[in-house]
């Protein structure tokens, strides 16, 4: 923009700039001084005066300057800077005539500008320093966003059968049958034959010749987006020839790593397709030994699909040299929107870089592999195998310059968000919400929240329950008073507990041996416990998507669940604006009355006292 170009100018430039501004302004001054004496005359001529023609002749001397401006040559024109600045001011002048929300205080303003102008004959007040409501600017989305495949929220009555989504093999048919699955979701009906149109020229080739356009799904939470990536990528690549990592998918955590490794074990189960994660949970050396071996002194992948999470990834890019990722097809990036704000470990850059790394004996091979650039006949030639993305979330950003981080290439968006974000006028993304989640927030003071829960847990029977904390120490002090008050079966999880603690942990609460789960966020993403009947926000989360992610441990799959969120009465206003503000469809009051709680008090308040003895012996020093 030309105008930034000010701020590099000179001291002097800057200095006369200044100088003919202020004497445009005057100039405009004593004009429109002229115009008012003439406006006079022409009341007396002319006693008409009508409103309409009072207002145009009000924007006659802005008009007249743009006239005079237009007869002016095209060479004086261009030294002339005094008329550039006063053509910016004129522009200002002429957006503040123009908007309709202001017209009234504008002219009101005017009329002052004036009152004073003639009673001052030693200076004038040049204006523009009144404070201005500036329209707001409306999101203009690219079109990819503006205009993506919507999916179905609602998964109990749209459900397809398997064998109505056209492109999958009948042994794929037939293990989806075996593993109960009669029907597909509507994330999984509309992504599957996406995803597989993509591969119908084969590996190496995208439709038409062209590289295969990105992925983004933007579904809720239990919606079932791990198979819609699972099903078709397996059956691309169970037309390879020879094993090489063609499939690299990257989560958060361990634990989800570990789910959706599970996942494709289950579907590469009888196929020659092996299924390697590196999360760090093993020694690297024996990641190592996982990931390749080396036969007539040459290494050889043992993985077609790599789960992975970030750290360990680059770990293995950087320090195992046999670890290659020259042939990858597939880049799947589960809970895309939180591996967005964790770029900054740049893990994206270096598969990038090991995907393009070509080492010398590549150089004539078919296989070589270019970062692509604009698409030309000389780059299509000779073909190379495409880099297809995949992205995965419940709450995808809409943000296209945090989307442009990942480099995406054509990308097709299928989202069950359209309608709302199209016409939102927010700052902030809105998401869809299970179908079948009950939202209650139960407003309570701080000394209320234990017993709110053991009300829900011992009267209620609110259980199996996941409740989330803002923190480790808050989760642990709950947890030991809860176990102290008695009556309920309680264990934490968080990242104090070693990963196979987390993963017996789970495994005991989705068995029901633990009514009652107290964890931080270290389980409100992904993880997928079956039967969760209710969630319980026992700290208000601060971010929504926080929220989303917690309250969507319950209601998948198309089933009912509820979740309460527990509220101080400073958090009311702005946490429940937060939640309507995301698309919720509604979160109503759950008021527990006081005597309600009035027969647990003295067990409670004993509790609290053997608490005070516990954590006083844990912290004795020794
Ligand atoms: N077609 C289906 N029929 C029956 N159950 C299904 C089907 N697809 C997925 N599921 C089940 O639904 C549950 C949720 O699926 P999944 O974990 O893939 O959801 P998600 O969309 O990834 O959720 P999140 O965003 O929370 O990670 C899983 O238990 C899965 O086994």
């Amino acid at each position: 923009m030309a105008y930034l170009g000010e701020e590099e100018d000179s001291e002097s430039s800057r200095e006369f700039r200044s100088r003919a501004l202020l004497a445009k302004l005057q100039e405009q001054v004593k004009a429109r001084e002229r115009q008012s004496v003439s406006d006079r005359a022409d009341e007396d001529e002319d006693h008409q005066g009508d409103k309409e023609q009072k207002k145009r002749k009000r924007e006659e001397p802005e008009m007249e300057g743009v006239q005079r401006k237009t007869e002016k040559g095209e060479s004086e024109r261009k030294t002339d800077l005094t008329d550039e600045v006063a053509s910016l001011a004129k522009k200002k002048k002429k957006q503040k005539t123009l908007s309709t929300e202001n017209e009234n205080k504008e002219s009101d303003n005017e009329k002052s500008v004036e009152i004073t102008e003639t009673k001052s004959t030693t200076f004038h007040i040049l204006g523009g320093f009144e404070e201005k409501t500036v329209q707001k600017v409306k999101r203009v989305l690219p079109q990819w966003l503006a205009q993506p495949d919507v999916i179905q929220r609602d998964i109990k009555n749209n459900l397809i059968p398997i064998s109505e989504v056209p492109g999958i093999c009948p042994i794929l048919l037939k293990k989806l049958q075996t593993n109960g699955i009669q029907n597909f979701f509507p994330v999984q009906a509309e992504v599957i034959p996406a995803i597989l149109e993509s591969v119908s020229s084969g590996l190496l080739l995208g439709p038409g010749g062209y590289r295969p356009r990105d992925i983004c799904v933007s579904a809720p939470t239990g919606s079932g987006k791990t198979l819609a990536f699972v099903i078709p990528v397996v059956q691309a690549l169970s037309m390879r020839v020879v094993r090489d990592v063609r499939a690299l998918a990257v989560l958060p955590t361990k634990e989800l790593a570990q789910q959706v490794s599970k996942v494709f074990s289950t579907y590469t189960e009888g196929t020659s397709l092996k299924v390697v994660m590196i999360t760090g949970q093993k020694s690297f050396g024996a990641e190592q030994t996982a990931l390749s071996e080396i036969r007539g002194g040459v290494s050889h992948s043992l993985g077609d699909i790599v789960v992975a999470t970030p750290g360990r990834l680059v770990d293995h890019i950087n320090k195992n040299s046999n670890f290659s990722l020259q042939h990858l097809r597939f880049l799947i990036i589960d809970e895309a929107d939180r591996m967005i704000d964790g770029m900054h470990q740049s893990w994206l850059t270096q598969v990038t870089k090991a995907v393009y790394r070509s080492p010398a004996d590549t150089q004539t091979s078919v296989f070589r592999r270019i970062l692509p650039g604009p698409i030309t006949v000389a780059s299509l030639s000779p073909p190379q195998i495409p880099l297809q993305k995949l992205l995965f979330s419940a709450t995808l950003t809409h943000n296209p310059e945090k989307l442009q981080l990942l480099d995406l290439h054509q990308p097709r968006l299928f989202t069950s968000t359209h309608s709302r974000t199209e016409t939102s006028t927010q700052s902030q993304d809105a998401f869809n919400f299970p179908q079948g989640l009950a939202e209650y927030y139960v407003p309570c003071t701080l000394s209320k929240k234990p017993l709110i829960i053991l009300h829900f847990l011992l009267r209620l029977k609110f259980s199996p329950a996941l409740c989330f904390t803002n923190s480790r120490e808050a989760a642990h002090r709950l947890y030991l008073l809860v176990k102290l008050f008695g009556g309920v079966e309680v264990a934490e999880f968080s990242s104090k507990l070693n990963p196979s603690e987390r993963q017996k942990t789970l495994k005991d609460f989705e068995q029901g041996k633990i009514p009652l789960l107290i964890s931080t966020d270290a389980a409100a993403r992904g993880i997928d416990i079956n039967g969760v009947k209710c969630v319980i926000n026992y700290d208000a989360p601060q971010y929504i998507r926080t929220y989303i992610h917690r309250v969507g441990r319950t209601a998948r799959a198309g089933k009912a669940g509820s979740a309460f969120t527990f509220l101080l009465e400073v958090q009311e206003k702005s946490f429940l604006q937060m939640v309507r503000d995301a698309g919720s469809p509604g979160i109503q009051r759950h008021f527990v009355k006081p005597e309600a709680l009035r027969s647990m008090e003295t067990r409670y308040e004993q509790t609290l006292a053997e608490l005070g003895k516990v954590v006083k012996v844990k912290h004795k020093p020794t």
